[in-house]
């Protein structure tokens, strides 16, 4: 969705609106609670989200003295067995679930990988899979996985014509999409697919890593029978923080998990050769979890007590919009294509035919967003940590970058490994 710039403002006038509506968001300020480098803007929440001070007390503990002290005691002593469940419970909370449908531990792909098959073998008789073609690359790819191991047929549909493709159909077994779009933003109707999949016949399964903690996600809500989601964006676990899968109660006892592991095993310490799923999403495990990764996602949770995720998605939101504003009010015109209506997640996202240096000469600035392919200035809003006058300052370093053409030296057209 392309705009151009409009009424430019002065930046006292922007200055001004900026404390006014840090002012107005004041509540759901948890600046403090985390521990962002002097100097930097950090617009990257949206792929690893900022350290926080009880992320990195909660994996100091975890080490020194659990595994430090306790050692293999630490199993039962400071409940590491039960951990995938406790801390699913807390994201179930973020996500609008019931406690007992949500449990942490592998990977996002892995995760994905057992709802979606799992999902598909519900349907038997069903041939067809949707899923977005522009989705984050790996779940195209775990989704075609799981078509070939099954048999399916997966039909590349973007979400956008999912209901269409879905109306008076009786050959999908399964619609499994993002609910906001990692490139540019777009927030996509969860209630309307998913209601769309069930009047089809079909499930609906939901990849919610650039929603979680920014979006009221609503899955009960909503009626979604699966999801999964990472740990280490806007929830800001760390990096590889484990993912969660989320079963809608009323498929936990049909969830045939795809990896039979033993901690899935309604018996772990009986070492069975024969496998009995345990009751309960904690079918939904596999493995030893990973432990340090949990008691540092659970001690980032914890930058969300007391608040409400519909407060957070307001001040999400105002972030987003007023960024929008800055850049109508600064004349800075590269086209928009998040959505400037409230369809979007918690980023806004931008073209420029030099994208990819546009974003090095910002990080040079200490402005830290990202660049996706082909032309995607990234810029992800995390509302705990920012301000509307970090988005300010932010939109200044952006103007001066495109203005004073910064981005054509010589040292920001080198590409990273990772970008
Ligand atoms: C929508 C989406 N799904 C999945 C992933 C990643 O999966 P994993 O955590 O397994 O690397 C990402 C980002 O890396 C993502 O943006
Ligand atoms: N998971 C990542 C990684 O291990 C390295 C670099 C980036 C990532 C990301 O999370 C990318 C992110 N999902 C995205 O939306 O682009």
């Amino acid at each position: 969705m392309s705009d151009t710039a409009t009424t430019p403002s002065s930046p006292d006038t922007l200055r001004a609106r900026a404390a006014e509506l840090d002012a107005a968001h004041a509540s759901t300020d948890r600046r403090d609670a985390f521990l962002l480098p002097e100097g930097v803007i950090y617009l990257d929440g949206n792929s690893l989200g900022a350290l926080s001070v009880a992320a990195r007390d909660a994996t100091a503990n975890a080490v020194s003295r659990q595994w430090g002290e306790q050692l293999i005691r630490a199993w039962n002593e400071s409940s590491w067995w039960s951990a995938p469940e406790r801390v699913g419970d807390r994201i179930a909370e973020l996500v609008g679930a019931p406690a007992g449908s949500v449990v942490v531990g592998d990977s996002t792909t892995v995760s994905l990988y057992k709802a979606v098959h799992s999902a598909a073998r519900l349907r038997p008789g069903r041939s067809v899979v949707l899923t977005d073609p522009d989705s984050f690359p790996t779940d195209v790819h775990v989704t075609r996985g799981v078509c070939d191991q099954l048999g399916l047929t997966l039909e590349l549909v973007s979400p956008g014509d999912a209901v269409a493709r879905l109306d008076g159909s009786d050959d999908v077994a399964l619609a499994s999409y993002s609910q906001v779009d990692y490139r540019t933003g777009e927030l996509w109707d969860l209630a309307a697919i998913t209601s769309a999949a069930h009047d089809a016949g079909a499930l609906a399964c939901w990849d919610l890593c650039h929603s979680a903690g920014v979006v009221e996600v609503g899955l009960t809500a909503g009626g979604a029978d699966f999801a999964v989601g990472c740990g280490y964006k806007y929830l800001s676990g760390g990096p590889g923080a484990p993912a969660f899968i989320f079963v809608a109660p009323e498929h936990i006892a049909a969830f045939t998990n795809p990896i039979l592991g033993w901690n899935g095993h309604a018996t772990p310490f009986a070492m069975s050769p024969e496998h009995v799923p345990a009751d309960g999403i904690t079918r939904a495990r596999v493995g030893t979890p990973p432990v340090l990764g949990i008691a540092a996602l659970e001690g980032a949770l914890t930058a969300y007590d007391g608040l409400d995720v519909a407060d957070v998605r307001r001040r999400s939101l105002s972030l987003t919009a007023f960024f929008v504003e800055c850049l109508d009010g600064l004349g800075i015109d590269l086209p928009v294509v998040t959505p400037r209506d409230e369809s979007r997640g918690s980023q806004v996202s931008l073209r420029h035919p030099d994208a990819y240096a546009v974003v090095q000469a910002l990080i040079a600035r200490g402005v830290i967003g990202d660049f996706r392919e082909p032309d995607i200035v990234r810029l992800g809003f995390a509302p705990l940590y920012l301000s509307h006058a970090d988005v300010l300052a932010a939109a200044v370093h952006l103007r001066d970058v495109v203005d004073g053409r910064e981005f054509e030296r010589a040292e920001f057209a080198t590409r990273a490994a990772v970008t």
